[in-house]
Protein backbone atom coordinates (compact mmCIF):
# COMPACT_ATOMS: atom_id res chain seq x y z
CA UNK A 1 0.00 0.00 0.00
CA UNK A 2 1.07 3.91 -0.66
CA UNK A 3 -0.03 6.43 0.99
CA UNK A 4 0.68 10.11 0.04
CA UNK A 5 -0.78 12.84 2.21
CA UNK A 6 -0.51 16.40 1.40
CA UNK A 7 3.11 15.80 -0.43
CA UNK A 8 4.55 18.94 -1.12
CA UNK A 9 8.09 18.96 -3.27
CA UNK A 10 9.23 22.42 -4.34
CA UNK A 11 13.07 22.75 -6.42
CA UNK A 12 13.63 25.98 -5.61
CA UNK A 13 10.74 28.12 -6.44
CA UNK A 14 9.62 25.30 -8.52
CA UNK A 15 6.59 24.10 -6.66
CA UNK A 16 6.54 20.49 -8.52
CA UNK A 17 3.75 18.76 -6.22
CA UNK A 18 1.37 20.79 -4.56
CA UNK A 19 -0.04 19.01 -1.36
CA UNK A 20 -0.37 16.03 -3.47
CA UNK A 21 -3.33 13.17 -2.08
CA UNK A 22 -3.47 9.66 -3.34
CA UNK A 23 -3.51 6.02 -2.55
CA UNK A 24 -2.81 3.07 -4.17
CA UNK A 25 -3.89 -0.08 -2.41
CA UNK A 26 -1.94 -3.59 -1.36
CA UNK A 27 -2.31 -5.83 -5.04
CA UNK A 28 -3.87 -2.94 -7.44
CA UNK A 29 -1.47 -1.25 -10.40
CA UNK A 30 -1.91 2.02 -10.45
CA UNK A 31 -0.88 4.08 -13.74
CA UNK A 32 0.18 7.78 -13.27
CA UNK A 33 -0.02 9.73 -16.73
CA UNK A 34 0.52 13.20 -17.60
CA UNK A 35 2.03 16.19 -19.27
CA UNK A 36 6.06 15.82 -19.65
CA UNK A 37 7.85 17.75 -16.60
CA UNK A 38 4.93 17.74 -14.76
CA UNK A 39 6.15 15.40 -11.87
CA UNK A 40 5.71 12.01 -12.23
CA UNK A 41 9.43 10.79 -12.11
CA UNK A 42 9.42 13.28 -9.14
CA UNK A 43 6.59 11.32 -7.06
CA UNK A 44 8.92 7.72 -7.73
CA UNK A 45 12.16 9.43 -6.54
CA UNK A 46 10.34 10.28 -3.19
CA UNK A 47 9.14 6.81 -2.79
CA UNK A 48 12.76 5.55 -3.07
CA UNK A 49 13.71 8.20 -0.81
CA UNK A 50 16.27 9.72 -3.73
CA UNK A 51 14.21 13.09 -2.72
CA UNK A 52 12.94 14.25 0.59
CA UNK A 53 9.52 16.10 0.28
CA UNK A 54 9.04 19.62 1.80
CA UNK A 55 6.16 18.98 3.37
CA UNK A 56 3.21 16.19 4.10
CA UNK A 57 4.17 12.55 4.40
CA UNK A 58 4.28 9.61 2.37
CA UNK A 59 3.33 5.96 3.72
CA UNK A 60 4.59 2.39 2.61
CA UNK A 61 2.82 -0.43 4.21
CA UNK A 62 1.42 1.72 6.77
CA UNK A 63 4.82 3.10 7.85
CA UNK A 64 5.74 7.12 7.44
CA UNK A 65 9.29 6.64 4.88
CA UNK A 66 10.30 9.96 6.65
CA UNK A 67 9.18 9.93 11.05
CA UNK A 68 8.83 7.29 13.33
CA UNK A 69 6.57 7.29 15.80
CA UNK A 70 8.44 7.92 19.25
CA UNK A 71 6.42 7.33 22.29
CA UNK A 72 3.39 9.04 20.81
CA UNK A 73 5.11 11.82 19.06
CA UNK A 74 6.53 11.27 15.59
CA UNK A 75 10.07 12.48 14.83
CA UNK A 76 12.30 12.52 11.80
CA UNK A 77 13.96 9.04 11.02
CA UNK A 78 17.23 7.97 10.49
CA UNK A 79 19.32 6.70 7.54
CA UNK A 80 18.58 2.95 9.00
CA UNK A 81 14.60 3.68 9.02
CA UNK A 82 15.49 4.91 5.60
CA UNK A 83 17.08 1.92 4.43
CA UNK A 84 14.82 -0.42 5.45
CA UNK A 85 11.66 0.83 3.83
CA UNK A 86 13.89 1.31 0.94
CA UNK A 87 14.60 -2.52 0.64
CA UNK A 88 10.27 -2.89 0.52
CA UNK A 89 10.61 -0.94 -2.51
CA UNK A 90 11.73 -2.17 -5.78
CA UNK A 91 12.24 0.11 -9.22
CA UNK A 92 12.58 -0.89 -12.78
CA UNK A 93 14.25 2.13 -15.18
CA UNK A 94 13.72 3.13 -18.24
CA UNK A 95 17.45 2.03 -18.14
CA UNK A 96 17.61 -1.27 -17.06
CA UNK A 97 21.50 -0.46 -15.63
CA UNK A 98 22.47 -4.31 -15.16
CA UNK A 99 25.97 -4.79 -14.24
CA UNK A 100 28.03 -5.58 -17.24
CA UNK A 101 30.92 -7.88 -16.15
CA UNK A 102 28.52 -10.39 -14.14
CA UNK A 103 26.67 -13.18 -15.74
CA UNK A 104 22.71 -12.50 -16.12
CA UNK A 105 22.08 -15.10 -13.64
CA UNK A 106 24.72 -13.24 -10.75
CA UNK A 107 22.96 -9.88 -11.77
CA UNK A 108 19.36 -11.21 -10.11
CA UNK A 109 21.11 -13.26 -7.30
CA UNK A 110 23.51 -10.47 -6.31
CA UNK A 111 21.28 -7.98 -4.51
CA UNK A 112 19.69 -10.89 -2.37
CA UNK A 113 22.63 -12.97 -1.33
CA UNK A 114 23.97 -9.30 0.14
CA UNK A 115 21.31 -7.25 1.28
CA UNK A 116 18.92 -10.53 2.47
CA UNK A 117 21.40 -12.85 3.39
CA UNK A 118 20.08 -15.92 1.36
CA UNK A 119 22.98 -18.59 0.30
CA UNK A 120 23.82 -18.18 -3.31
CA UNK A 121 21.84 -21.90 -3.49
CA UNK A 122 18.96 -20.26 -2.23
CA UNK A 123 19.40 -17.06 -4.12
CA UNK A 124 19.97 -19.03 -7.43
CA UNK A 125 17.17 -21.36 -7.14
CA UNK A 126 14.99 -18.22 -6.67
CA UNK A 127 16.82 -16.21 -9.36
CA UNK A 128 16.56 -19.17 -12.02
CA UNK A 129 12.85 -19.24 -11.08
CA UNK A 130 12.11 -15.35 -12.02
CA UNK A 131 14.60 -15.69 -14.81
CA UNK A 132 11.91 -18.22 -16.40
CA UNK A 133 8.83 -16.25 -15.15
CA UNK A 134 10.68 -13.82 -17.73
CA UNK A 135 11.26 -15.94 -20.35
CA UNK A 136 14.78 -15.93 -20.13
CA UNK A 137 16.23 -19.32 -18.48
CA UNK A 138 18.54 -20.34 -21.27
CA UNK A 139 20.37 -16.78 -20.67
CA UNK A 140 21.51 -17.56 -17.20
CA UNK A 141 24.86 -17.80 -17.96
CA UNK A 142 24.69 -14.87 -20.91
CA UNK A 143 26.24 -11.55 -20.19
CA UNK A 144 24.02 -8.64 -20.53
CA UNK A 145 25.57 -7.14 -23.84
CA UNK A 146 24.66 -10.41 -25.13
CA UNK A 147 21.11 -9.98 -25.08
CA UNK A 148 18.68 -7.68 -26.67
CA UNK A 149 17.42 -4.26 -25.07
CA UNK A 150 14.02 -5.91 -24.15
CA UNK A 151 15.70 -8.85 -22.83
CA UNK A 152 17.91 -6.59 -20.59
CA UNK A 153 14.67 -4.96 -19.32
CA UNK A 154 13.64 -8.16 -18.44
CA UNK A 155 16.34 -9.10 -16.63
CA UNK A 156 16.43 -6.07 -14.46
CA UNK A 157 12.40 -7.27 -13.77
CA UNK A 158 13.84 -10.12 -12.25
CA UNK A 159 16.08 -8.20 -10.53
CA UNK A 160 13.86 -6.18 -8.60
CA UNK A 161 11.80 -8.93 -7.89
CA UNK A 162 14.33 -10.62 -6.50
CA UNK A 163 14.65 -8.57 -3.26
CA UNK A 164 11.27 -9.72 -2.94
CA UNK A 165 9.34 -6.11 -2.97
CA UNK A 166 6.17 -4.87 -1.80
CA UNK A 167 6.04 -2.21 -4.55
CA UNK A 168 7.26 -2.04 -7.97
CA UNK A 169 8.03 1.39 -9.01
CA UNK A 170 8.03 1.02 -13.06
CA UNK A 171 9.31 4.46 -14.81
CA UNK A 172 8.96 4.58 -18.53
CA UNK A 173 10.47 0.65 -18.66
CA UNK A 174 9.49 0.88 -22.26
CA UNK A 175 10.35 4.12 -23.42
CA UNK A 176 14.20 3.12 -24.44
CA UNK A 177 13.58 0.01 -26.09
CA UNK A 178 13.18 -0.72 -30.14
CA UNK A 179 9.27 -1.05 -30.74
CA UNK A 180 8.98 -4.37 -31.68
CA UNK A 181 11.02 -5.34 -28.02
CA UNK A 182 8.04 -3.54 -25.98
CA UNK A 183 5.49 -6.05 -26.45
CA UNK A 184 7.81 -9.08 -24.57
CA UNK A 185 8.29 -6.60 -21.91
CA UNK A 186 4.72 -5.47 -21.56
CA UNK A 187 3.43 -9.28 -21.24
CA UNK A 188 6.01 -10.26 -18.69
CA UNK A 189 4.95 -6.98 -16.15
CA UNK A 190 1.11 -7.44 -17.01
CA UNK A 191 1.60 -11.60 -16.28
CA UNK A 192 3.51 -10.57 -13.41
CA UNK A 193 0.92 -8.27 -12.25
CA UNK A 194 -2.12 -10.96 -12.10
CA UNK A 195 -0.14 -13.58 -10.49
CA UNK A 196 1.58 -11.58 -7.50
CA UNK A 197 0.30 -9.58 -4.86
CA UNK A 198 2.50 -6.76 -5.58
CA UNK A 199 1.34 -3.14 -5.51
CA UNK A 200 2.35 -1.29 -8.73
CA UNK A 201 3.00 2.30 -9.28
CA UNK A 202 3.46 2.80 -13.19
CA UNK A 203 4.78 6.04 -14.89
CA UNK A 204 4.27 5.78 -18.57
CA UNK A 205 3.82 6.97 -21.91
CA UNK A 206 2.37 3.85 -23.53
CA UNK A 207 -1.27 4.31 -22.88
CA UNK A 208 -2.02 0.97 -24.07
CA UNK A 209 -0.37 -0.63 -22.16
CA UNK A 210 -1.93 1.63 -19.09
CA UNK A 211 -5.22 1.06 -20.88
CA UNK A 212 -4.43 -3.38 -20.79
CA UNK A 213 -3.10 -3.40 -17.59
CA UNK A 214 -4.27 -0.58 -14.83
CA UNK A 215 -6.49 -1.23 -12.12
CA UNK A 216 -6.78 2.85 -12.17
CA UNK A 217 -5.08 5.46 -13.73
CA UNK A 218 -4.25 9.24 -12.31
CA UNK A 219 -3.94 11.82 -14.40
CA UNK A 220 -1.75 14.29 -13.39
CA UNK A 221 -1.12 17.95 -14.12
CA UNK A 222 0.90 20.66 -12.43
CA UNK A 223 1.31 19.30 -9.06
CA UNK A 224 -1.95 17.62 -8.63
CA UNK A 225 -4.00 14.75 -9.67
CA UNK A 226 -6.86 15.96 -11.99
CA UNK A 227 -8.37 12.85 -12.66
CA UNK A 228 -8.36 9.09 -11.13
CA UNK A 229 -10.91 6.43 -13.03
CA UNK A 230 -10.27 3.01 -14.07
CA UNK A 231 -8.69 2.58 -17.66
CA UNK A 232 -12.15 1.66 -19.30
CA UNK A 233 -13.42 4.90 -18.13
CA UNK A 234 -10.61 7.77 -18.33
CA UNK A 235 -9.44 6.55 -21.67
CA UNK A 236 -13.03 6.77 -23.39
CA UNK A 237 -15.08 9.32 -21.70
CA UNK A 238 -12.54 10.97 -19.00
CA UNK A 239 -14.42 13.64 -17.16
CA UNK A 240 -11.78 16.65 -17.17
CA UNK A 241 -10.74 18.89 -19.65
CA UNK A 242 -7.14 18.35 -19.37
CA UNK A 243 -7.15 14.74 -19.82
CA UNK A 244 -8.91 15.10 -23.05
CA UNK A 245 -6.33 17.32 -24.36
CA UNK A 246 -3.53 15.28 -23.35
CA UNK A 247 -5.27 12.03 -24.42
CA UNK A 248 -5.75 13.94 -27.89
CA UNK A 249 -2.24 15.24 -27.86
CA UNK A 250 -0.68 11.96 -27.29
CA UNK A 251 -3.27 11.00 -30.44
CA UNK A 252 -1.71 13.45 -32.21
CA UNK A 253 1.99 12.68 -31.71
CA UNK A 254 1.16 8.98 -33.06
N1 LIG B 1 16.81 17.53 -9.04
C1 LIG B 1 16.08 18.48 -9.62
N2 LIG B 1 16.43 19.79 -9.53
C2 LIG B 1 15.69 20.76 -10.11
N3 LIG B 1 14.56 20.52 -10.80
C3 LIG B 1 14.15 19.25 -10.93
C4 LIG B 1 14.89 18.17 -10.36
N4 LIG B 1 14.24 17.00 -10.64
C5 LIG B 1 13.15 17.35 -11.37
N5 LIG B 1 13.10 18.69 -11.54
C6 LIG B 1 12.04 19.43 -12.25
O1 LIG B 1 10.80 19.01 -11.72
C7 LIG B 1 9.82 18.93 -12.75
C8 LIG B 1 9.21 17.55 -12.75
O2 LIG B 1 10.15 16.61 -13.23
P1 LIG B 1 9.81 15.08 -13.40
O3 LIG B 1 11.00 14.40 -13.96
O4 LIG B 1 9.25 14.54 -12.13
O5 LIG B 1 8.63 15.14 -14.49
P2 LIG B 1 7.93 13.97 -15.32
O6 LIG B 1 6.47 14.22 -15.26
O7 LIG B 1 8.41 12.66 -14.85
O8 LIG B 1 8.46 14.26 -16.79
P3 LIG B 1 8.70 13.24 -18.04
O9 LIG B 1 7.35 12.71 -18.40
O10 LIG B 1 9.29 14.13 -19.08
O11 LIG B 1 9.65 12.19 -17.55
C9 LIG B 1 10.54 19.30 -14.05
O12 LIG B 1 10.27 20.66 -14.32
C10 LIG B 1 11.99 19.08 -13.73
O13 LIG B 1 12.78 19.95 -14.50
Amino acid sequence: MIRFEEVVKRFGDHVVLRELDFSVQPGEFVTLIGPSGSGKTTILRLLMTLEQVNAGRIFVGGECLSHVDKGGRMVPAGEKHQRRMRRRIGMVFQQFNLFPNMKVLQNVTEAPIRALGLTREEAEQRGRELLEMVGLSEKADAHPSQLSGGQQQRVAIARALAMRPEVLLLDEVTSALDPELVAGVLKVLKEIASTTDITFLCVTHEMQFARDVSDRVLMFDHGQIVEDAPPEKLFTDPDHRRTREFLQAVLDRG
